[in-house]
C-alpha cells in the first residue's frame, strides 16, 4: 500500500495553472523529489497536500484512504516545514520547539528536545531568540519543527536554500537518516545535485505539470546521450553552427552533447585549428538532471 497517492491536482488561480493535473505515488521509505524552476507548483503542491491550501481538483489517499480534507488525525503523521513567516520572532529556539509541540497536543520530554537540538546543530541556540538567528539557523529550526510530532511522512520545501554547500551536505545527511528510521520524505528543490544525491524517484515539474518522472538513472538514460563536451573559445559561433546539439551553457562556455566523446573532441580542436582559435578548459561531463530540464523545456532548471 501507498503511503501517499496524488490522483489529478488542479489549483488555478485566475489564469495561473499553478498546479495542472498532478499525480504520483509515494511508497514507504522513498525519497521522492519533486524537482523544477521557480514558479513550477511545488509549493502549491506540498501544500494541498500538507492541508495548508484547498485544491480545486483531484483525490490525495494517504495510506490507500481517500481524504477530501487534511484533518487533525492526518496531520499528526505529517511533518511540514514552515516558512519563516510562520515562527514567532521574541521565542527562543527552545521555546518554538515546545510551542509546535504543543499544537500537536505533544509534551517535549528534555532528551527528545535535545536530541532535535543536537540533531540540527543548534546546540549554542537554544537560548537565543528566532529573530536573532541566521538563515542557515532559522533553516534548520524549520526542519527541527518540521520533525517535532514525529511524522510518517516529512514534506520539506526547498530545504537547503539559501544554505552553504557544507550546511547543504548536513541536511542532506539528516534526510537520509529520517529514512532509515523508517519515515517517508517528499521534497521540493530546484537545486539538481539535491535531487541526485537524495531522491530515490524524481518528479520534474514545469508550469505546474509534472514532464517527467523516474529514477535519476531512467530520466539521464532518457536522454540517450553519453556525454557532454564544455569549452570556452572565442567566436563560438562556429561551433553552435558546425556541431549539433551544440548551445551556450552561460556567456562564454559552449556545451556540446556527444556519443563520441573521441571523435568530438578531435572534430572541435580541427574546427579551432582551421580558424586560427584555441579552445580552454575543455571538460567532458556526465549528463545530469540539468540537461534532462533543458533537453525538455529548453530552459535551465534557475534562470
Ligand atoms: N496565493 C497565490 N495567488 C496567486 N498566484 C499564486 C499563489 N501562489 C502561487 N501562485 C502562482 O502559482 C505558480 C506556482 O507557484 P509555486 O509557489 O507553487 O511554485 P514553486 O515551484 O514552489 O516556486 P518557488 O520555487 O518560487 O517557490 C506561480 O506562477 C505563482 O505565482
Amino acid at each position: 500500500m501507498s503511503v501517499l497517492e496524488v490522483k489529478n491536482l488542479k489549483k488555478y488561480y485566475g489564469n495561473v495553472k499553478a498546479v495542472d493535473g498532478v499525480s504520483f505515488t509515494m511508497e514507504q521509505g522513498q525519497i521522492v523529489a519533486l524537482l523544477g524552476p521557480n514558479g513550477a507548483g511545488k509549493t502549491t503542491t506540498i501544500e494541498i497536500i500538507e492541508g495548508l491550501r484547498k485544491k480545486d481538483e483531484g483525490e490525495i489517499f494517504y495510506f490507500g484512504r481517500k481524504v477530501e480534507t487534511i484533518d487533525e488525525e492526518i496531520k499528526k503523521i505529517l511533518g511540514v516545514q514552515l516558512q519563516k513567516s510562520a515562527f514567532l520572532d521574541n521565542l527562543t529556539v527552545k521555546e518554538t520547539l515546545e510551542l509546535f509541540a504543543g499544537l500537536y497536543g505533544i509534551s517535549l520530554k528534555a532528551s527528545q528536545l535535545r536530541e532535535l537540538i543536537e540533531m540540527f546543530m543548534l546546540q549554542e541556540k537554544m537560548n537565543s531568540r528566532v529573530k536573532a538567528l541566521s538563515g542557515g539557523q532559522m533553516q534548520r529550526l524549520a526542519l527541527a519543527v518540521a520533525l517535532v510530532n514525529d511524522p510518517k511522512i516529512v514534506f520539506l520545501d526547498e530545504p537547503t536554500t539559501g544554505l552553504d554547500p557544507q550546511a547543504r551536505r548536513h541536511v542532506w545527511q539528516i534526510v537520509r537518516g529520517l529514512v532509515e528510521k523508517g519515515k517517508t520524505v517528499l521534497l521540493t528543490t530546484h537545486y539538481m545535485e539535491e535531487a541526485e544525491e537524495l531522491a530515490d524517484y524524481v518528479l520534474i515539474m514545469d508550469h505546474g505539470k509534472i514532464i517527467a518522472e523516474g529514477t535519476v538513472d531512467d530520466l539521464i538514460k532518457m536522454l540517450n546521450m553519453d556525454s557532454y563536451l564544455e569549452f570556452v573559445v572565442e567566436k563560438p559561433e562556429v561551433f553552435l553552427e558546425r556541431m549539433p546539439g551544440a548551445r551556450m551553457l552561460n556567456d562564454e562556455k559552449i556545451t556540446v552533447p556527444t556519443k563520441k566523446v573521441e571523435d568530438d573532441v578531435q572534430k572541435i580542436f580541427v574546427l579551432a585549428k582551421n580558424e586560427g582559435l584555441s579552445v580552454e578548459n575543455l571538460v567532458v561531463r556526465r549528463p545530469n538532471l540539468e540537461d534532462v530540464f533543458l533537453s525538455l523545456t529548453g530552459r535551465h532548471l534557475r534562470d
